[in-house]
């Protein structure tokens, strides 16, 4: 897994790199403003593209200076670049590639107060005012120059992360950002990239490798990782020679009341595609039938059999989707706490624990716990931005020795140590009734076959939006069921 850093962390591995490597710094600069250049020609490839490019100071301008020259010398005939000289130091890398621009007479425009920015004619701005070596929000002329930018609404690209936007941190409710189109970013994304919030400073971002040194990135101790699909091949085992249905796992799943049998159904269909090696659905007797119409595969338990001894041939046992809150499906919700065993809990199982918060203390040890932001802060308090809501995950995973699956566009599995998995597959075709259900039902399917609370987790989030998203090269929106159907298809091309 790629291990993301924050920004001291990316600052030594310049630094280490610059040693180990032997190069100078000016010359990373350069390696990285080709590389904004090489991912900006897929974005832009028209080269008659009027384009501006706004400089900082500091080496995020330097790299707006590296980019307007490497743009030249690749046939953009429309650069123009604006020195924003609203600090009196300048890097030393910016002093170079200012130098090399005037050696090229290139056209330089000073912007000295933000009242000096001239009427913008240029389709396309490129960002490269401030990088990450913001230290505050913006107040004073980069203020007023950002609020004139947006004004514009053209298309902007930034370089590494968006004017005013802090690479890592709580997202301060005063902050204005420059509103980028898409972010070219450097070696790892910025980990406030994932955040809800940070629509506010951009569409969307692309990561480009710089040459920085790999394995000293890996070899840093940071709480947060990207998962990818190569971290699962290797992981997903394949189906052994000679198994059978007694080698992948019982699971339970208790869900559902007469008005969302549906919920309860949709787990177990997931559970089973996911290859569970058998599935079993405790429901109220109202919804047998649907049951056994819609999923003769899945056996029944009665709710009253929800004690040590019907339980214990279970390898898994998930519960919450459209269970409700009422008395009796409290009374479930406490009898499961009893047996002692981990529990995968979504949905309804949350918001009756956010109700008693006195139940989370009776969780066992590798439990999973799958709340979205409502039912996290339900569970454990409002918060004003993600990066306190992953905060509390983290130490909450930790107090309470479970696994939390933070659901979001990006998901966050956070594990019992507190460390942070981010899965970024899935897709807005996605936000549809039922798909947490499905998602629950993998979770449950995965735990069953033999992996480990965390290990089941990140499987299931990533086969979950890969489904999805191999669904939405041919698909607007996607369905619960439709995603289902799909899954053990993409878990296919995750094996070996
Ligand atoms: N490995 C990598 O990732 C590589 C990164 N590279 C590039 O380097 C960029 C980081 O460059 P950087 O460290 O020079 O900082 P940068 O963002 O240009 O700003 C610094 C200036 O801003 C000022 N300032 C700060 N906050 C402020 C505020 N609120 N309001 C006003 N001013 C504020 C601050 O002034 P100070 O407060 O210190 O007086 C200072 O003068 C990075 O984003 C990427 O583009 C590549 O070139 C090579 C490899
Ligand atoms: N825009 C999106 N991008 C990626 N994943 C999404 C998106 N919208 C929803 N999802 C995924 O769908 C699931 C929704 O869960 P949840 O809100 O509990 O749904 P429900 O309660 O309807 O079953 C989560 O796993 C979430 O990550």
């Amino acid at each position: 897994m790629k291990n993301l850093l924050n920004q001291k962390q990316m600052r030594s591995a310049d630094a280490f790199t610059i040693k180990n490597k032997e190069i100078l710094s000016v010359d990373l600069m350069e390696s990285a403003s080709r590389a904004f250049v090489k991912a900006f020609l897929q974005e832009v490839p028209e080269k008659a593209t009027s384009i501006a490019i706004l400089c900082g100071k500091g080496n995020n301008g330097g790299d707006g200076l590296a980019i307007a020259r490497i743009l030249k010398d690749s046939g953009y005939s429309g650069v123009s670049v604006y020195l924003v000289n609203f600090s009196a130091k300048e890097t030393e890398e910016y002093t170079i590639n200012l130098k090399r621009l005037e050696d090229l007479w290139f056209p330089l425009t000073a912007v000295n107060t933000a009242a000096d920015l001239p009427d913008l004619k240029e389709k396309v701005i490129i960002d490269a005012i401030l990088g990450s070596g913001l230290n505050a929000v913006l107040e004073g002329p980069y203020l007023q120059l950002v609020e004139s930018v947006n004004a514009l609404n053209r298309q902007v690209i930034a370089v590494d992360v968006p004017t005013g936007f802090p690479a890592e941190g709580p997202l301060k409710k005063e902050g204005v950002y420059l509103k980028a189109d898409l972010v070219i970013c450097f070696q790892r994304p910025k980990i406030n990239f994932f955040f809800p919030e940070s629509v506010q400073a951009l569409k969307r971002f692309t990561v480009v490798p710089i040459g920085l040194d790999e394995e000293f990135i890996q070899n840093c101790d940071s709480p947060y990782r990207l998962i990818e699909g190569p971290d699962l091949t290797g992981l997903v085992k394949p189906r052994a020679p000679f198994s059978h249905k007694g080698t992948y796992g019982h699971a339970l799943i208790v869900a559902g009341q007469q008005q969302t049998m549906g919920a309860a159904l949709l787990s177990a269909h997931a559970c089973l595609h996911a290859g569970a090696g058998l599935t079993t659905l405790s429901i109220p007797e109202s919804g047998l039938t649907a049951l056994n119409t819609r999923l003769p595969e899945v056996m029944y338990l009665d709710r009253a059999d929800l004690i040590p001894e019907k339980t214990n041939k279970f390898s898994a046992i998930a519960a919450g989707p459209g269970l409700g809150t009422a008395e009796g499906s409290i009374a479930i919700l406490q009898g499961l706490l009893k047996l002692k065993v981990p529990l995968i809990l979504d949905a309804d199982a949350l918001n009756m624990m956010g109700d008693k918060p006195e139940l989370l203390k009776q969780l066992s040890s590798g439990s999973v716990l799958t709340p979205h932001m409502k039912e996290f802060d339900h569970l454990f308090g409002d918060h004003d931005s993600w990066w306190e809501r992953l905060e509390t995950a983290r130490e909450k995973a930790l107090e309470l020795g479970c696994v939390i699956v933070l659901k979001n566009q990006y998901t966050f599995i956070i594990d019992l140590t507190g460390k942070v998995t981010v899965n970024t597959t899935g897709n807005a075709g996605m936000a549809q009734g039922g798909m947490g259900d499905v998602l629950t039902g993998l979770i449950a399917s995965f735990a069953a076959q033999g992996y480990t609370a965390n290990e089941a987790a990140c499987i299931a989030c990533y086969l979950h939006g890969k489904a999805g998203d191999e669904l939405a090269e041919t698909q607007v929106s996607i369905s619960a069921s439709d995603l289902t159907g799909r899954v053990s298809k993409t878990l296919k091309g995750l094996i070996k």
